[in-house]
C-alpha cells in the first residue's frame, strides 16, 4: 500500500514538472453500480488497472508556456494561462429533497428568455412536467428526446445517464448549448459527478459545469436531522455537500430566523457553495448555468470568497495562516462521531468544510506524498476539494480540484514578483479532522 501510494503520489503534482496543461487521475473507479442498471460497460473499469491518467484531448496544452515565459505575470496574468480553452458541451446537475422545486426551477430555466437551446434530462422517476405550452412534438414509442417549440430539448432517462447523454451527444450534437439534468430527490450527487469523468464518450463531449441543491426552506431541518441506519447516507446533507451553487426555496413559508438558521446549517457543511434565496425557483441564470464549479481556472475565486459568500453571515473568520473547521453547530453530530462503534443508527457524522490557508513553498515531494496517500487512504470520505498551491521552484501557481477519488490539477498563471506565496485548499467531507489535515500539510512546508 506504501508503495503504492507513492507511485499515485508521484503522478500529482508531477504533472505540472512535465508542463501537462491538464491532468485527471483516477485513483479507483467507484459507486457506479448505484447510478444505473447494471452496467457491465461501466463495471469493467473497476476490473482495469487502479490508475487511468486522462488528458483533455488535443488541447494545445502549453501553448502559452513560451509567451508566458517572456512577460510579466503583473501585465499579464490573464493571458499567461495555461490551462487550455474547453469548449466541450457544459452539463448541469440539479438536485435537492423530494419536492424541493427542482422542477420548478427547470420550468423557470426553460421558460426564461436567454436565446440558449438548453438539452434537459429528466432522471426516470419525474414525470415529464415541463411546461405544456413548450412542448411542441411529443414523439410516441422509444423516441425519448422531445424538442420544445423555444429549441429546447427534453429527455428522460429509462435506463442509464450516461446511454442517454451519449444518444443525446451522437444524435443532437450542435443543436444545444448546454445540458442540464435533473435528478430524484432521493439520489446522491457523487455518481452523477463521476459519470462525467469515468465514460471516455461523455468525457470527451461533456463537461460538468455545476451542481446546483435546491433545499426547501421549510423541511430541510427535518431531513438534515433524519437518523439513518448505520452506513446509509443522509441524501439531503449529500446533495448539500456536493453542491457549487444552493438555492434555499420557499422562503415564502418560513420566517427569516428560519432561513437565517438554515442557511447557518448549510454553510457548516458546505462553505465552499454560493448560497442564494429564493421563491419558486426565481434565480438569475447565470447563477444556475455556466457556474464553472469543475473548472480548475475558477479555483481561485472559490477558494479566495470561500466561508464569506453567505450574505448575512460572515462569521468574522479571517483565513490567515491556519484552518477553519465549520463544526460549531453540530455538537451532536460530534458525540456521536466518536463513539459510533457503540451506536446502531448515528446522523450522517460530521459532513462538513474544512479550510487551510497558509504561505509558503512546499517541498513537492512530500506536498505529493501527502495529497497521494490522504486521498488512498480517505477518498470515500473527502466529497469535493479544491486548492491553489505554491510549489518550491515551480514558477507557476498550481490548481487542483478533486471529487473523491477523480483528481484534476494543472498550473495555472505565474506568480506575480510581488504576491504572497499564499496556499489555500478546502476540503468538504465527512469526518474530516481539520487539526490533522492541517499538521498534515504543513509538514509539506519548506
Ligand atoms: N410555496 C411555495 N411553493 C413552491 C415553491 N417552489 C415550488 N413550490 C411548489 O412545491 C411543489 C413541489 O415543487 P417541484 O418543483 O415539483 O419540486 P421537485 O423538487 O421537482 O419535486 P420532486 O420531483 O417530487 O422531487 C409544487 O407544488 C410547487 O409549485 C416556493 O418557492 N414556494
Amino acid at each position: 500500500m506504501a508503495v503504492m501510494s507513492t507511485d499515485l503520489a508521484t503522478t500529482f503534482l508531477g504533472f505540472a514538472k512535465r508542463h501537462v496543461a491538464i491532468a485527471t487521475v483516477r485513483l479507483r473507479p467507484a459507486l457506479f453500480a448505484r447510478t444505473r442498471a447494471p452496467s457491465h460497460r461501466a463495471l469493467t473499469r473497476v476490473a482495469a488497472p487502479s490508475i487511468s491518467v486522462r488528458m483533455l484531448k488535443s488541447k494545445a496544452a502549453t501553448r502559452r508556456f513560451t509567451a508566458s515565459a517572456a512577460s510579466t505575470a503583473e501585465e499579464n496574468s490573464d493571458v499567461m494561462t495555461k490551462i487550455p480553452p474547453d469548449d466541450r458541451i457544459p452539463a448541469t446537475i440539479i438536485t435537492g429533497f423530494l419536492g424541493s422545486g427542482k422542477t420548478t426551477l427547470l420550468n423557470h430555466i426553460l421558460t426564461a428568455d436567454h436565446g440558449k437551446r438548453i438539452a434537459v434530462i429528466e432522471n426516470e422517476y419525474g414525470e415529464i412536467d415541463i411546461d405544456g405550452s413548450l412542448v411542441a412534438a411529443k414523439t410516441t414509442g422509444a423516441e425519448d428526446i422531445i424538442m420544445l417549440n423555444n429549441g429546447c430539448l427534453c429527455c428522460t432517462v429509462r435506463g442509464d445517464l450516461v446511454r442517454m447523454i451519449s444518444e443525446l451527444v451522437a444524435k443532437k450534437k450542435g443543436k444545444f448549448d448546454h445540458i442540464v439534468i435533473e435528478t430524484t430527490g432521493l439520489a446522491n450527487p457523487a455518481p452523477i459527478i463521476q459519470t462525467f469523468y469515468a465514460e471516455d464518450n461523455i468525457f470527451n463531449d461533456v463537461k460538468l459545469d455545476g451542481v446546483v441543491t435546491l433545499v426547501d426552506a421549510k423541511h430541510a431541518d427535518r431531513h438534515l436531522d433524519e437518523v439513518k441506519p448505520k452506513g446509509v447516507v443522509n441524501e439531503a446533507v449529500e446533495q448539500i455537500a456536493y453542491a457549487d451553487r444552493i438555492i434555499v426555496n420557499k422562503t415564502d413559508l418560513v420566517g427569516e430566523s428560519e432561513i437565517s438558521s438554515l442557511a447557518q446549517r448549510i454553510k457548516t457543511i458546505n462553505s465552499m457553495a454560493n448560497l442564494k434565496r429564493t421563491e419558486y425557483g426565481r434565480v438569475e441564470l447565470d447563477y444556475v448555468l455556466g457556474i464553472g464549479g469543475f473548472d480548475l481556472e475558477r479555483i481561485e475565486t472559490v477558494v479566495n470568497e470561500e466561508g464569506s459568500k453567505e450574505e448575512h453571515h460572515d462569521h468574522g473568520h479571517s483565513h490567515h495562516d491556519g484552518h477553519h473547521h465549520d463544526d460549531h453547530h453540530h455538537h451532536h453530530e460530534h458525540d456521536h462521531k466518536h463513539d459510533d462503534h457503540t451506536h446502531d443508527h448515528v446522523h450522517d457524522p460530521g459532513v462538513s468544510s474544512v479550510s487551510i490557508v497558509c504561505e509558503g513553498n512546499l517541498d513537492l515531494e512530500k506536498a505529493n506524498m501527502w495529497l497521494g496517500t490522504l486521498l488512498m487512504e480517505r477518498s470515500d470520505d473527502i466529497y469535493r476539494m479544491k486548492g491553489l498551491l505554491s510549489v518550491d521552484g515551480m514558477p507557476e501557481r498550481f490548481v487542483f480540484q478533486g471529487v473523491h477519488d477523480i483528481f484534476q490539477g494543472s498550473p495555472d498563471r505565474l506568480w506575480g514578483s510581488n504576491e504572497p506565496r499564499i496556499n489555500k485548499i478546502v476540503f468538504i467531507g465527512k469526518n474530516l479532522d481539520a487539526q490533522e489535515l492541517e499538521k498534515g500539510f504543513k509538514a509539506c512546508l519548506l
